[in-house]
């Protein structure tokens, strides 16, 4: 039985529904000539297809059959374009806010994080992002090293001592400490303040970390036909609607207790801040420097007490789990392959040895970026593994899509541009541009940090994202405003953790997924009532000197 809040959403959305299809057929606009798959049926067309498959599977078998942009079906008939071309993505990605985060998406993270930078568009955007952008700076987040650093340690001491004093290795789900590690990281980073969840068994106690650890599977995992029929549904809905549903929805009833103890927590710790900074007690941390720049700003521009506490919880929800994510793919990668675990920590001892020759107690960014391995280690995990791998935009505008490589379309003409219309739902396919062939090479769906060493990728084709020619971060004027954050403090962990450890994988290695939730995260098959895991054998680094 549907409650009454389902049957009013479900009456206002039929409504708009038919007014949608009616204006639909009298404009005659879409972009039916544009290839795709079969829709498995007429209410969930390809999209099932899509988000219950482990995340990139179904693009890879798509972008190989009809290229680089291609034509899906949303329920009921509804057009949706998957864009993976490097043209047409760099089109999208930087023109400015003419795609806008789709609705949908875009309440979804509302869900999440409750208001923010990854929500807001237009002159909004581009205020909050002016005033965050002073604390993502280069010298700003290098600084962070060292505490990057502390907390790779402390998560070693705790694998050290589960491993115990004999040299004896154990099954650990290595995903587990390391997310609660990266969030006590973005405690100090952000505020200064000690979130203590690391914890000596593994399993944290902080409230909001365990909250966390589980809203992506608990909220957005393995959506049902159901769920996936009535989110298409909305497409036709105007936002408010949407919004509606997401505040109502039994769904996300988890995910909005989450957030609200994020903005709670972010609440406490913004008046601890906010106090202190009164007291000229001001750090380097990046609340310090928010609030620093919201100061500078003019008072028209300032961001309100709640747009602070919002971009707070943006900072700890987008800036932990997506960190430790990739760290956990690190791990397995090296496991799998036990000569590139050997490469790599041979290059990290040999630094290490020179940095101490010179009376150097820890490695600086100058020192990750000598090291020509871990530099591509680095590039490879983010390209195969990307931590996001699809985003949701809608067209502003009628608009021209310039494409890289022509497109035949189903009448046979050959195309080097598309035509798309206003308020078509396109998904970028972050997984798709990762593994272009054209640009990364013919084993682009293999796992060869080589490829890195070897060729100049990173100027390769039309440059679109941020880091190493990749899309994971994004790009253009939405682009991963923690990027640099993230790959600082990736490699000051990576080269604590292999330096002590060797990896192995178990038989539950292979069974481990990655999940298409709102982020892409490791999920053993099966275990998603478990939230993200990574179990691996671990056993300590004989000889490694202190
Ligand atoms: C492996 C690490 C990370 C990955 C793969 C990642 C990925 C992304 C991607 C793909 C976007 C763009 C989303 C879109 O355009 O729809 C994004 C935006 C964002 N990320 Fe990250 N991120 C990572 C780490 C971080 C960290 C460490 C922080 C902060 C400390 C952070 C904060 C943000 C924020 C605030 C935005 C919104 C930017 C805007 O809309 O202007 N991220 N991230």
């Amino acid at each position: 039985m549907l409650t009454s809040t389902q049957q009013v959403a479900v009456v206002a959305l039929a409504g708009v529904f038919v007014l949608h299809f009616v204006y639909k057929r009298w404009k005659k606009i879409g972009i039916d000539h544009v290839r795709g798959p079969e829709p498995q049926s007429w209410l969930l067309g390809n999209m099932a297809q899509y988000f219950q498959a482990e995340a990139g599977v179904a693009e890879a078998k798509w972008t190989a059959d009809y290229g680089g942009v291609i034509k899906l079906q949303g329920a009921f008939g509804m057009p949706v374009l998957l864009v993976a071309d490097p043209k047409a993505l760099q089109s999208i990605y930087n023109s400015g806010y003419k795609y806008e985060k789709h609705p949908i998406r875009r309440q979804l993270t509302k869900v999440m994080l409750g208001g923010g930078l990854t929500i807001v568009e237009g002159d909004q955007h581009r205020i909050q992002r002016r005033i965050n952008t002073p604390a993502f700076g280069f010298p700003e987040t290098r600084a962070h090293i060292p505490l990057f650093i502390e907390y790779a340690s402390k998560l070693c001491q705790i694998w050290h001592s589960q491993v115990g004093t004999n040299e004896d290795s154990v099954v650990i789900d290595v995903n587990v400490t390391i997310s609660s590690a990266t969030m006590d990281v973005i405690g100090h980073a952000a505020f200064d303040y000690e979130f203590n969840a690391l914890n000596p068994d593994g399993v944290s106690e902080n409230p909001l970390k365990r909250a966390l650890a589980l809203i992506s599977t608990k909220s957005f995992g393995a959506p049902s036909d159901k769920t996936i029929i009535f989110q298409n549904l909305l497409e036709y809905a105007p936002e408010w609607l949407v919004a509606f549903y997401v505040d109502y929805s039994k769904k996300y009833a988890f995910g909005r207790a989450t957030r609200d103890l994020g903005i709670k927590t972010a609440k406490e710790l913004v008046e601890i801040k906010q106090e202190e900074l009164r007291l000229g007690k001001g750090k380097r941390d990046i609340f310090s420097l928010l609030v620093k720049a919201n100061h500078a700003a003019d008072a028209k521009s300032r961001l309100s007490d709640k747009d602070l506490h919002s971009q707070m919880v943006t900072i700890i929800g987008a800036g932990h789990e997506t960190t430790a994510t990739a760290l956990s793919w690190s791990l397995y990668e090296l496991g799998r392959q036990p000569e590139i675990q050997k490469r790599l920590r041979n290059e990290v001892n040999a630094q290490l040895d020179t940095i101490r020759a010179n009376g150097q107690a820890i490695f600086t960014s100058s020192d990750f970026e000598q090291m020509e391995y871990l530099t591509a280690f680095t590039k490879e995990i983010f390209r195969f593994h990307p931590a996001v791998a699809w985003g949701w935009r809608t067209s502003m505008h009628d608009q021209v899509l310039p494409l890289s490589k022509p497109l035949t379309t189903t009448t046979g003409e050959v195309i080097d541009s598309l035509p798309i219309p206003k308020g078509i739902s396109i998904l970028t396919s972050i997984f798709g541009f990762n593994r272009n062939k054209e640009v990364f090479g013919q084993d682009a769906d293999s796992f060869n940090p080589d490829r890195f060493l070897h060729s100049k990728i990173d100027n390769l084709g039309t440059p679109v994202g941020v880091y190493g020619n990749l899309m994971t971060f994004g790009g253009g004027t939405r682009a991963c405003i923690g990027w640099r954050f993230a790959i600082l403090e990736y490699q000051s962990f990576l080269t604590e953790i292999i330096r002590n450890f060797e990896f192995e994988w178990v038989p539950e290695t292979a069974k481990v997924r990655h999940e298409n939730v709102i982020v892409t995260v490791p999920i053993v098959e099966g275990q998603m009532d478990k939230g993200p895991r990574m179990p691996l054998r671990v056993r300590p680094v004989v000889n490694t000197e202190e």
